[in-house]
Parts: C-alpha cells; structure tokens; sequence
C-alpha cells in the first residue's frame, strides 16, 4: 500500500524540481517600494514584484524568478551570507544583502558626527562584514588634521583608515591620498558605500564608475515611474568582467540600531571587547558594576596601572568618548524592548 504514497511524493519532487528549474537566476541590482530591478547572468536588466508581501527583497540579493510578458516576479531569495540593515521605532530598513565590505566615507568637512560613524561600525560587527574608513578632502589641511586626530582611536581598535583626496580644491593631491588607491581596494569585491552628505561619495562613484549618474537616472526612472529621486539603493559593477560592484544607499543619517541587544554591545566595539573578560560580572553592563573591566580600561579614568596609557588611543584603553557612546548607546537600546529583526 505504500507503493501509491511514495509514487505520488515522487511526483510531486519532480514537480518542485521541474518549477524550479522553470525559474531563473538573477541578482537585485536596485530596489524600490514593491519593485526592483533583477539583472540576468547575460546582463539584461528586468523590472520585478516580489512575490507575495513578504518577501522582502534587497539589493545584492541572489533570487530566483519568472518571466512574465516584459516584466517578472521574484519567486525566492537564495540564502544571504549577510544583510545590513537599521531599524528605528518604527521601520526596519536594508541597506543591502551578500557584502564583503562597507566604505564608511566621511570627510574633513563637513564634520563628521562619530556617533554616526560607530553605529555604522557596530551594524557592521554585528554582521561580520569588514569596514574600511575613508577621510576625505585631505587638502583640507587643518581640518583634515583635526578629523585624522578624531579617528585615532579606530586606527589603535584596528581599523583600516585610508586618507584621501577625491577632488582638492588646487588640483594637488597630497601624497598618499590617491582617489585611484581608494578605488584599487574595492575591485573583486561587493562593496556598500556609506555617508553623511556633502563627505564626496558622488565624487568617488563617479571617478570608479564611469556613467554611474546617467545609470542612476535610468534606474530610478524605471522604478518610480518616470519621476527621478535619489533614495533608491542602486549597485553598480566596477568591470566589464562584473567581478566587484559599488553599492550605493542612503540612510547613514539616520542609523537606527535597534536590532542589536545592548548585552551585545561591547562586543561590537574592538577598544571594549578586549576588556569584557575583566569584568567581575558575568552580566556586567559596564556602566555602574564594580570590578568593571571596561570601566578601568577607559583613558583618563583607569584604577589599575597596567591599564593606564598616556595616549587616549592606545590599544590597550578606551578613549573618554568612545565609552560615553557606549554608555548613551547602552541606554537608547536599553529604553524600549528589543524587538529583534522586524
Ligand atoms: N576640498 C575638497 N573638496 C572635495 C573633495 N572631494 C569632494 N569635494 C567637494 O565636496 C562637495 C561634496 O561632494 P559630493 O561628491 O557631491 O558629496 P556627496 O557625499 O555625494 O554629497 P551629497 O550629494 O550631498 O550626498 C563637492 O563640492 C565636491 O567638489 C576633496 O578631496 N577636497
Ligand atoms: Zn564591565
């Protein structure tokens, strides 16, 4: 009696199989609203709806879809290696799936907010996902001094800090600071471009990719209708071989980390982690506890010698402002409940 059964859950395994070979590979190089745009293995380019409210897709995200008259629909979305994103009160926004790194671009001007700047690192720790740090406008002589200065303690936690000069007001490019050695570390890889307006990301999109503002009018003209915006995350391919691609989107204002559960916050901060295993609580939150290990490590403040360090950005301690960001992030995610990813 079981020969039916079995027969039947064959068939309907040759069907799924069948369905899904029906199905096309794709990857979601734009993403608006209820619609993106999937671009082919052969490099066609085709408006999609998702399937069904819920799936919610992301640009970098490999799909699967169906084409229907000149239009199609994602069906599924491959298993993601990563996916940034952040989440406020109220909405929970992707940034992009499947990274291998995010370009944080800040600049000597406009002053750079490094509150900004650790959320956007910690969203990144969170997801394994390697930042790189770029300061521009290094002809900016004085102010890019005084900004170099304020990302020293992320040099000393082992960040990766690259200077540059996208566009200098003479013309001179100060040694170093090649727009073009910026660029050569972005081939080969999936990179999300990340910043505060006015730090020169349309500088440094257009000088990597040639065209990127005419694919962008294309692309959001698509998406929207005819009615041209700049919200809309866009991916752009760095060769004609599509072996690494800029990911451009905005939302670096507005970093809500809402998604991360404050127990876990130290451990997204290099300078706190180390200090973590020094604390007499398990559940140390490192804001008022005794034998705090954290506490002791911060510059300025610490009670053990082998602690103290004269440069605020020693390894070994934590600088006076990058433990208040902790403390007031500890207490914004510690406000409300934790809903997790939404
Ligand atoms: N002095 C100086 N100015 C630069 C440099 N790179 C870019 N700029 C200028 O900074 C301004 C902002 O650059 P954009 O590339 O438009 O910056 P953005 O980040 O795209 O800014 P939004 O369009 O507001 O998002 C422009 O006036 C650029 O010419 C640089 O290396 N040095
Ligand atoms: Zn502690």
């Amino acid at each position: 009696m079981s020969r039916p059964a079995r027969a039947t859950s064959k068939g309907r395994a040759a069907a799924a199989a069948a369905d899904q070979a029906a199905l096309l590979p794709g990857l979601v190089i734009a993403s608006h609203g209820r619609h993106c745009v999937v671009e082919t293995p052969e490099g066609a380019r085709v408006i999609c709806h998702p399937r069904g409210k819920k799936l919610g897709v992301v640009v970098g995200d490999r799909v699967r879809w169906q084409p229907s008259q000149d239009e199609g629909t994602v069906e599924q979305i491959e298993p993601r290696r990563n996916l940034l994103y952040r989440q406020d009160e109220i909405r929970t926004k992707s940034f992009a799936a499947n990274l291998d790194q995010v370009l944080i671009l800040v600049a000597a001007e406009p002053e750079f907010s490094e509150h900004q700047l650790a959320r956007a690192l910690i969203a990144c720790e969170a997801e394994h996902i390697t930042p790189l740090i770029v300061l521009n406008k290094a002809d900016l002589t004085e102010l890019f001094a005084r900004a170099w200065q304020r990302l020293a303690p992320y040099r000393a936690m082992g960040y990766s800090v690259l200077p540059m000069a996208a566009k200098p007001k003479d013309g001179q490019v100060p040694e170093g600071c090649l727009l073009d050695d910026v660029i050569a570390r972005l081939q080969g890889h999936t990179t999300l471009i990340l910043g505060p307006s006015g730090a020169g990301k349309s500088t440094l999109i257009n000088r990597a990719v040639p065209g990127a503002s005419a694919l962008t009018g294309e692309i959001s003209q698509a998406l929207n209708s005819g009615k041209h915006t700049t919200t809309t995350t866009t991916w752009y391919w760095l060769d004609a071989a599509r072996t690494g691609a800029l990911i451009d989107s905005p939302g670096f204002q507005e970093f809500g980390l809402r998604h991360i559960d404050p127990a876990q916050l130290a451990a997204y901060m290099p300078d706190l982690k180390p200090h973590v295993a020094d604390c007499k609580f398990y559940n140390c939150t490192h804001l008022h506890e005794p034998g705090c290990g954290v506490r002791a490590a911060v510059a300025g403040t610490a009670q053990t010698p082998r602690f103290y360090e004269e440069s605020a950005c020693s390894p070994t301690t934590i600088s006076a402002n990058r433990y208040k960001i902790y403390s007031d992030l500890f207490d914004e995610l510690s406000a409300v409940p934790n809903y997790g990813v939404g």
